[in-house]
Order: structure tokens, then C-alpha cells, then sequence
């Protein structure tokens, strides 16, 4: 996919529960290769805005595209196609505690290959998966031994599997101590230049932000606030913007 090309377009979205209005005509896009971070208070509504994007919540109007499709759009069975191509990492990593790190790899390949291409390929792609997150010694060790830090990656090698065109990260450094955070940070980094995914990330961590983001963009009451790269947003007068980064 050439440059300039948006992967995720959203068009004044509103979604509400009840009478809690969280997105308002919210619209902003994504374009290929991206690190975009989206920036705004707890309970502004960013976790909402991102499953919108994979439809784990319906909106109430507006539009969204993703990968050229108009996710409304689509049936059962497309939307489990373009599902395959969008990662999501969850705030909680969503490890199964009861199975060992391979089988938690091997979820996904369930879901979205062929038994044919699991038992031809699933080993290769397991190992390549956990290599890049530089954990290949872990693959038969159980979520409970691993360290926050670790559980991260491995979440994030189960995301790689199935080589997202698009990953969605959900608070990636929250929980973690500042060291862990950048050692995290630098890998999404370093997958985005591996695989030339592009990145929706939402996060609070300044230190994370500075570090992954090639543009912001400020989610305040509902709206699109404001977009710009950090050091543009950092030295903004707007007083709304200016108390993220005091
Ligand atoms: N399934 C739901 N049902 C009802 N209300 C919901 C639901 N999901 C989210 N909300 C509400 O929507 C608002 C935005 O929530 P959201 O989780 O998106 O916030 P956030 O910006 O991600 O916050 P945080 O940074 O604390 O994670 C909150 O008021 C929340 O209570």
C-alpha cells in the first residue's frame, strides 16, 4: 500500500450510552505507516473510538472505513476477514492462563488458517513471532511465570501472528515500570519498521508517546481536538491541551 493512502477513516461518529454522549461527529484518518496516538482524559471515550474501529462496539451514526471497507458494510464472514488484518492489544494482554505460550500463539492461526497451513507452517510462524518480540526461550512456559513486561510482548507476538496491516494498542505501557515502558515502546517501533503496520495507539504515558508518535491526536469532550505531532501539541496555548503535558 503506497504512502498517504488512509488505512482507517472515521466520519463524524457518535456513539452514546444512554444518556452519555462519548463521541460526537468524532472523525479523524489513518494513513499507512502511521504511529498515531490518540490522546485524551479517562473515560473520554478512546477505548470506545478503537473498538468501533474493529466493531466490538456498534456506532449510532457516522462512518467508518478501514483497509477500504466501509465496516457496516459487511457480513459475518468479511468482517472476520478484515478482523484477521487488524491486531489489537488489549490493556489486559487477554493471555489464557491456563495454556502455554505456543498454544496462546496458536489461537489466532486456529481462527484464521486452515488446518493444512497450521500443521505446514504454524511452528515457523510461532517462532518468528516470538523472536520478534525476543522471547523464543518462553515458548513453552505459562503466562503466570512470565513478568508483566513479558506477558506484553507475548500479547503482542500473538497479535503479530497473523501479520496485521493495522494494530490497535490499548494503553500498551500502562502498569509497567518507566524502564519496561520504553523497552515496550521501542518494540512497537521496531515492528512497525519490520512489518510497515500502521499503529492506533492510545495512551497517557508521555514518556511512550514521545517515543512512538509521528502525530497526535487530542480526543476531547467527544471530538477530534486537535492533531498534530508531539512537540507541535506539546507547545500549543490551547489550555484544554496544555494540561495533558504539565
Ligand atoms: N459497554 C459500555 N456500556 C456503557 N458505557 C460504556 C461502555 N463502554 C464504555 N462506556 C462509557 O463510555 C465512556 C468512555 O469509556 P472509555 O473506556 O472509552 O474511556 P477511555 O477514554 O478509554 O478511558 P481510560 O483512559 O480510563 O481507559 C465512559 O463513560 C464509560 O463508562
Amino acid at each position: 500500500m503506497e504512502k498517504r493512502t488512509p488505512v482507517v477513516t472515521v466520519e463524524n461518529v457518535n456513539k452514546s450510552f444512554g444518556d452519555n454522549h462519548v463521541l460526537r461527529d468524532f472523525s479523524m484518518k489513518v494513513e499507512a505507516g502511521e504511529n498515531l496516538v490518540i490522546l485524551g482524559k479517562s473515560g473520554s471515550g478512546k477505548s470506545v473510538l478503537i473498538k468501533c474501529i474493529i466493531k466490538l462496539i456498534e456506532t449510532d451514526s457516522g462512518s467508518i472505513t478501514v483497509l477500504g471497507k466501509d465496516i457496516d458494510a459487511l457480513g459475518e464472514d468479511e468482517l472476520n476477514r478484515l478482523r484477521a488484518d487488524i491486531g489489537f492489544l488489549f490493556q489486559s494482554n487477554a493471555l489464557y492462563d491456563s495454556m502455554t505460550v505456543k498454544e496462546n500463539l496458536l489461537f489466532p492461526l486456529r481462527r484464521h488458517w486452515s488446518k493444512e497451513d497450521r500443521e505446514k507452517m504454524a511452528d515457523a510462524a510461532i517462532l518468528e513471532a516470538l523472536e520478534d518480540v525476543g522471547l523464543a526461550h518462553t515458548i513453552n512456559m505459562m503466562p503466570a511465570e512470565l513478568s508483566g513486561g513479558m506477558r506484553k510482548r507475548i500479547a503482542l507476538a500473538r497479535t503479530l501472528i497473523l501479520r496485521p496491516k493495522v494494530i490497535l494498542y490499548d494503553e500498551p505501557t500502562t502498569g509497567l515500570d518507566p524502564i519496561t515502558g520504553r523497552e515496550i515502546s521501542q518494540l512497537m517501533i521496531d515492528v512497525q519498521k519490520k512489518y510497515n503496520a500502521t499503529s492506533i495507539v492510545i495512551s497517557h504515558d508521555l514518556n511512550c508517546i514521545k517515543m512512538i508518535a509521528n502525530r497526535m491526536i487530542m480526543l476531547i469532550n467527544g471530538k477530534n481536538y486537535a492533531s498534530g505531532t508531539f512537540h507541535e501539541l506539546e507547545a500549543a496555548t490551547d489550555s484544554k491541551i496544555k494540561e495533558f503535558f504539565e
